[in-house]
Order: structure tokens, then C-alpha cells, then sequence
């Protein structure tokens, strides 16, 4: 909890937000328009493919979240060069790229998981690399074996110590023939990132194909790697000797623009989102639609709105790309309190991601969870052992509430709950939310939220 408090608090000076707390008036509909930029999923990992470089990149359409923060913290203490060359234009500049200290990499780790995808770029350019004790949201056990098992691999030694792991190359790393248990999507990035530049040809099944990883790719081969992605989760990678620089625009942030989608549909409201491109949002699209909320794709944007008519209850099951994205489960979860009837949302990527019902339910909502998860006859993804599901009966008036955020996801949805609700909430913690909502305090405000920081 007070390592939450922490990382909440460090997440939110990151990005100059001075309080830690909100207080929201409830019941009034967002409405107006806001922009989104760079993933958060893509943007950090496009930085630490820097390192693999021997000239400096730049990439464009980066948020101001304290995740970009921690990886540019964490890059410079590398020797990575890195300069603002306009709001949202990094140069990140690998010229003299050296071993950091331990205890610095450490200072900069915070609250993010970039750290562990350093290791290939690291292993290629000095022969080894130190990985702190990973953060990221709370969500369950997120183990890293898939991780490890690949780089060894490829032929990196892995030792285990009490402070971090420190990986060695005594060999030039070699191409590598690797199945993962399971569509990883930080394990598929481990790899491209360690592959473009072992010797030989690596062959990735059961990979990650999310949008962000082929945006991700797009860089790699812009670089000079050359990747094919084949049909059912393959990726072969033919090692290159060198990589130069790239110049990119990174791709929208589609979690940040499904949760205000959601906080559209939650607060009766109308939003448009700047930047939103229908193609990678095709899934969350038809999920909305099926809850009866209305949207326009425009030329620049995505428009959200509550139609006015009731709000029809759904069945949902997360699941990797193409599937419905776990990331995108908990703020809708808010909207669905208001639907007419009973909604089941199966979690079935990570093993502990419902922790943030417990406030709703403070607030009004009547949601059950199941642990283990609960058996259905309509259900397209297989049954995880580890999975979840959320029964939620609606539609339950909102009342505010003091509720304290978990996680990034769970933190949003609170957040759209005491917009949604009547009376007054306290939220606190809210700095965690800045490590993947952009601005998030200056949007509630152009959307005519009635709140204020304590
Ligand atoms: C920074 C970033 O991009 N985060 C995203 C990334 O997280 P992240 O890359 O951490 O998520 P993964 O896809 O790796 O995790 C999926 C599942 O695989 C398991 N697993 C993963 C690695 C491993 O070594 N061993 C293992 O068992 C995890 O515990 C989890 O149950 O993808 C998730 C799934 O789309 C998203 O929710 C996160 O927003
Ligand atoms: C789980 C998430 O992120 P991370 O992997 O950075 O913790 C998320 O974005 O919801």
C-alpha cells in the first residue's frame, strides 16, 4: 500500500499534477472534445529501441505521462542523450550508451515494467545488463519467466540476485527458435527487441500481435531489421549487424480512448475523441454498440455518445488481440452498473483485475465477482485456470463515496464513477493515473467535470 502511495505520488510530480486527491461533484454528463497521442504501450518501448541504434531517432506524438518519464530516466542514466525538440518530439541520441549503477536504475524503475525490455538493446551494446524489481499495475503474480526463458534463449547467463537480475552476454547472442505459452505481449517485444540483432534467424510462435507491437515492428523495420509476420502468431526475424535510427509518429492511445468512450456512455455524456482511428478500435466498437451507445468515426477522431435509450447488458471475455482488451474491461464496467439487466465480463489475461469493484459497489453498483471464474455456453475464448468474472446487475443508481485508487485502469473507472454519481466522491491516489492518461486533470475540465484537487 505504501509503495502504491509512493509510486502514485512520484507518478503525479512526474507530470507536474500537485495534488493527490480529487474531489468530484457528480451527476453532470461530460461533453466537448479532447485529444489523445502516443500509446503508452508503444511509445515507451519505441524508446528503448533507441538503444539499439547507432544514430539518434525521433519519434513523435509522445504523452506527458510519468511512464515516458521513468523510461527517460532510466535511458539517460544510460547515456542516452535525449532532448524535447517540441511538445511531444523526443531525439533520444545512443551515441555513448554505458552501464548505468544498479542503485540508479533503481531510483528510476518507479511504478513502470519498461525496465525488463532494456535487456536485449543492453546485451547487444555492452555485453550485460542489470534489471531492477519490476512495477506496472498490481494486477496479479506478472511474472517475467517468459522473458527470461527467451533471452536464455538466445544465449544470454541470467543470474538472480536479491537487488535485481543481471544478465550477461559472454557470446554474441544467436537467432533463436522460440514458442511462447502464451500471446505475451511484453515476452513478443523481448524478443523482437533482442532478435533484430542476434546473429541468425529467430522464429517467434504463439506471439503478441497487437496493434501496438506492429507499430512497433513498422519502427524496428525502419531501423533496418527485417521482421515478416505470418499468418497464425508467427514472426520470423532475420538478425541484422547494425540498426540506425528512425523517425516515427507513434500510434494512438486506444486504451485512453476507450476510457473516455466509457465515460461518455457512463455520464449520459458526448465526447469526441481526437486522434481515435476506427481499424484498431473495430473490437471495443462493437461492444459499445451493443450496449446502445451511439459513435461517429470522423475524419480525425472518434465521437461517443449515450443516446438517451436504456443501456442493454452484455456478455464480454478479455483476450489478446484481436480479442476484447483487458485494459479497456473496467472503465466500461462503470457504464454497464447502468444497463438494464445482468452483465458478465470474463478476465481472462490477468488473474487478480476486479479489485476496483469493491468501490463501486461502495457507490451503489451491484457487482459480484467469481474468483474462479464462472462457466458459460456462449463463450469463444477457452477457459483459463486463472481467470475471473464479474456479474453485474443493473441499472443501480450511483451515490458518491471516498474510494482510493488500485491501479491505473481501476483508477480511471473510479474516477468516471463519481462523474457519474450523485453527490460528492473523494478519490484519492490519483497520481498512479498519470502514468497512462495524459493530462487527465486539464481533459475533465474541457469536459465540463465539476471537481477540485485537494
Ligand atoms: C506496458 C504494457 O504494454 N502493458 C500492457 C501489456 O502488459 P504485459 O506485457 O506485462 O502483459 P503480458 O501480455 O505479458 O501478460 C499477459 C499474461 O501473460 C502472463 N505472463 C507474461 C509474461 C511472462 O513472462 N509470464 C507470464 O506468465 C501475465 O502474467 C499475464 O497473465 O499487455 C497487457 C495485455 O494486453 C496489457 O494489459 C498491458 O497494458
Ligand atoms: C496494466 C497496464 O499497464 P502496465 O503493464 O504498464 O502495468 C495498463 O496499462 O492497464
Amino acid at each position: 500500500m505504501n509503495s502504491l502511495t509512493k509510486d502514485s505520488q512520484k507518478a503525479a510530480a512526474r507530470v507536474g499534477l500537485t495534488s493527490d486527491t480529487i474531489v468530484i461533484h457528480g451527476g453532470k454528463p461530460l461533453r466537448g472534445r479532447i485529444e489523445v497521442r502516443g500509446a503508452k504501450n508503444l511509445v515507451t518501448k519505441a524508446m528503448v529501441a533507441s538503444l539499439l541504434a547507432d544514430t539518434p531517432s525521433i519519434l513523435k506524438g509522445v504523452p506527458e505521462i510519468s511512464d515516458v518519464h521513468v523510461v527517460s530516466g532510466l535511458l539517460k542514466a544510460h547515456g542516452v542523450e535525449i532532448t524535447t525538440l517540441e511538445p511531444g518530439v523526443l531525439k533520444l541520441d545512443p551515441s555513448n550508451v554505458v552501464s548505468a549503477h544498479f542503485a540508479e536504475i533503481d531510483a528510476h524503475a518507479g511504478s513502470s515494467r519498461i525496465p525488463i525490455l532494456f535487456c536485449g538493446p543492453l546485451l547487444h551494446q555492452l555485453g550485460e545488463a542489470f534489471i531492477p524489481d519490476l512495477g506496472g499495475c498490481r494486477i496479479g503474480d506478472r511474472p517475467i519467466d517468459f522473458h527470461l526463458n527467451a533471452l536464455r534463449a538466445f544465449g544470454a547467463t541470467v543470474d538472480k540476485k536479491h537487488e535485481g537480475i543481471h544478465l550477461t552476454a559472454p557470446q554474441k547472442l544467436k537467432g533463436a527458435l522460440i514458442e511462447l505459452p502464451f500471446p505475451s505481449v511484453g515476452a513478443t517485444e523481448q524478443v523482437l527487441l533482442t532478435a533484430v540483432r542476434a546473429e541468425g534467424t529467430t522464429e517467434l510462435k504463439n506471439a503478441a500481435i497487437e496493434p501496438e507491437i506492429m507499430d512497433l515492428i513498422a519502427i524496428l523495420q525502419k531501423m533496418g531489421a527485417i521482421i515478416s509476420v505470418e499468418p497464425n502468431r508467427v514472426i520470423v526475424i532475420e538478425g541484422v549487424e547494425t540498426l540506425r535510427g528512425y523517425q516515427h509518429t507513434a500510434i494512438f492511445d486506444r486504451n485512453e480512448v476507450a476510457s473516455w468512450a466509457a465515460a461518455a456512455l457512463a455520464t449520459k455524456g458526448d465526447i469526441t475523441v481526437g486522434g481515435a482511428r476506427q481499424q484498431e478500435m473495430m473490437t471495443f466498437l462493437n461492444v459499445f454498440r451493443k450496449v446502445g451507445g451511439e459513435f461517429e468515426v470522423l475524419e480525425d477522431g472518434i465521437r461517443f455518445w449515450h443516446p438517451g435509450t436504456p443501456l442493454k447488458p452484455v456478455m464480454i471475455e478479455t483476450d489478446v488481440h484481436p480479442g476484447f482488451m483487458t485494459d479497456w474491461q473496467q472503465p466500461l464496467i462503470v457504464a454497464l452498473t447502468q444497463a438494464e439487466g445482468e452483465s458478465v465480463v470474463h478476465e481472462t489475461v490477468y488473474e487478480n483485475r476486479f479489485g476496483f469493484t469493491e468501490a463501486l459497489n461502495e457507490m451503489g453498483a451491484d457487482i459480484v465477482v467469481h474468483q474462479s471464474g464462472l462457466a458459460s455456453i456462449t463463450r469463444r475464448v477457452p477457459r483459463r485456470p486463472l481467470e475471473q468474472a464479474a456479474v453485474i446487475q443493473g441499472p443501480t443508481p450511483l451515490t458518491g463515496a471516498s474510494v482510493r485508487v488500485p491501479d491505473l485502469r481501476g483508477g480511471f473507472s473510479h474516477l468516471i464513477a463519481g462523474l457519474a454519481a450523485t453527490g460528492t466522491s473523494t478519490i484519492s491516489n490519483v497520481g498512479i493515473i498519470s502514468r497512462g492518461y495524459e493530462l487527465f486533470i486539464d481533459k475533465l475540465e474541457t469536459l465540463g467535470a465539476d471537481f477540485e484537487l485537494v
